[in-house]
């Protein structure tokens, strides 16, 4: 990796294609600079405009934000696992001339993206254009972090590139995405809904509570599917900042690829690393929210003592704590999990925190951990096969990790959840809940309806 000091793109140019003409390579320019206040749905908005792929990404607990425009490279090309793409983005990084003089972190040469939930599953003609693992290392890149904003530009130099030429068509598009009167579209309203198989899935609930009664396995997590029907084609803009508005303690993201989108609005933090430090959480189990203070506060005490849901949930923790002690040592859970609440219900939530063992990444945790018991089940193999035999959905990049990385060791991972793909004026929700032995079909059905009511609601459900 080069740390330059110096800031003109032109001279930056330059270098790069000198550097690419003596090693005959290829490497990736990297600039980064604070830019006056910008509203990143905006910027997400005006990426459209320049028929731009967008990656978009928020932690709405905080003012944070990351908007991906364009691709300049995919690191998961050529590569089938998640350590193979680890090693491109290692030979990527090393080759790399970067300019970012700021420390905050997601700013810099960073990627977004995600994976499929479930590797060995034959893609449907559906999920066509998310491969099974896909990260892009946007042309663009806004990262607003509280009051501040940057702005990444990254470009893979070859050396018959022109620098005067490229430099002019890079700062066209800077001012495109940068102009702020750009009108954002209205949201859009539904047409029809159209629950998938509910009888069926009800059947699935219940034979995977018998197959647990067996001892087959402790718990399955099973998913099911609303297609949503629009009055028009969707515009992810509205949608997004219908997630933010809404959906406080989440992390709202969306991927584009081709003429789809996967978004949502996420509670469940796979793994957040800052440096050498790493936080996971376990999010299990689940309520709806009372209407008055009182009977939320009823609900919330009897989710905390409720067997089942502990159960659900204590299977989560179990494993997340010895998937950390695998790469990290300081590894903290507290005894009991506390009420995580959200606008239409209400989760068990224990966090985990631990210092990364040297030599170790996040790419490591992602791939130890996934899926965790909130999304698979235990045992890990037999609860992933009675899904592919049972579970009529191609669950996609729907329960898998979704989230960002930059070149200082600072990323975040979420569990791509209350989520649903739009394609066009069509949209298919997803989810799903957790099945333990004492698992009543009906009440986990209400349980899954409750779960895809953010989407829903800013979807104009
Ligand atoms: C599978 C989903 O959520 C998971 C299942 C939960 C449960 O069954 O209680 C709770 C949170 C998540 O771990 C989903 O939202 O689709
Ligand atoms: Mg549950």
């Amino acid at each position: 990796m080069i740390d330059v000091k110096e800031t003109s793109l032109k001279s930056m140019l330059d270098r790069a294609i000198n550097e690419a003409k003596n090693n005959q390579s290829s490497p990736l320019l990297s600039m980064t600079k604070k830019i006056h206040d910008i509203n990143p749905l905006r910027f997400f908005e005006a990426a459209e405009q320049l028929a731009m792929n967008r990656s978009f990404w928020s932690a709405t607990a905080e003012t944070f934000y990351i908007v991906g425009a364009g691709s300049a490279c995919d690191l998961a090309d050529g590569a089938k696992t998640i350590e193979q793409m680890e090693e491109n983005w290692q030979n990527l990084l090393a080759e790399a001339i970067i300019h970012n003089p700021y420390k905050t972190s997601g700013t810099g040469l960073l990627t977004l993206g995600g994976m499929s939930f479930d590797r060995a599953e034959h893609k449907s003609e559906r999920w066509k254009n998310f491969s099974h693992l896909s990260f892009i290392i946007p042309e663009f890149i806004l990262t607003k972090n509280d009051d501040s904003c940057y702005l990444t530009i990254n470009i893979r130099v070859r050396e018959d590139d022109h620098p005067g030429q490229l430099a002019e068509r890079m700062k066209r598009m800077e001012r495109t995405l940068l102009d702020s009167s750009v009108s954002l579209p209205r949201a859009l309203s539904i047409k029809s809904t159209e629950d998938v198989a509910p009888s069926e899935w009800k059947q699935t609930v219940k034979c995977a509570a018998d197959y647990i009664k067996q001892h087959h396995a402790d718990k399955i997590v099973l998913a099911r599917e609303l297609q949503v029907k629009l009055s028009d084609e969707a515009h992810i803009t509205p949608i997004l900042r219908g997630l933010i508005e809404t959906q406080t303690n989440s992390y709202v993201f969306a991927f584009e690829r081709g003429e789809d989108c996967f978004l949502g609005a996420s509670p469940e933090r796979l793994v957040k690393q800052d440096k050498d430090k790493v936080l996971s959480t376990c999010l299990a189990g689940t309520a709806p929210r009372g209407k008055t203070q009182k009977e939320d506060a009823r609900i919330a005490n009897s989710l905390l003592h409720d067997e089942k849901n502990r159960s659900e949930h204590d299977f989560v923790v179990k494993m997340i704590r010895q998937s950390m002690d695998h790469y990290c040592f300081n590894v903290d859970v507290p005894e009991k999990p506390v009420i995580y609440p959200l606008k239409n219900l209400q989760h068990l939530y224990t966090p985990v925190t631990a210092t990364l063992r040297k030599w170790h990444s996040i790419f490591d945790i992602i791939g130890k951990l996934h899926p965790t018991p909130a999304l698979g089940g235990v045992p890990r193999e037999k609860s992933l096969a009675f899904i592919r035999n049972h579970e009529r959905l191609d669950r996609g990049w729907y329960g898998a990790p979704v989230g960002w990385l930059d070149s200082n060791f600072n990323g975040e991972f979420a569990v791509g959840i209350r989520s649903g793909l739009v394609q066009g004026d069509q949209v298919s929700l997803f989810a799903g809940c957790g099945i333990v032995r004492d698992s009543d079909p009906e009440e986990e059905y209400d349980e899954t309806n409750i779960k895809f009511m953010p989407m829903l609601s800013v979807l104009g459900g």
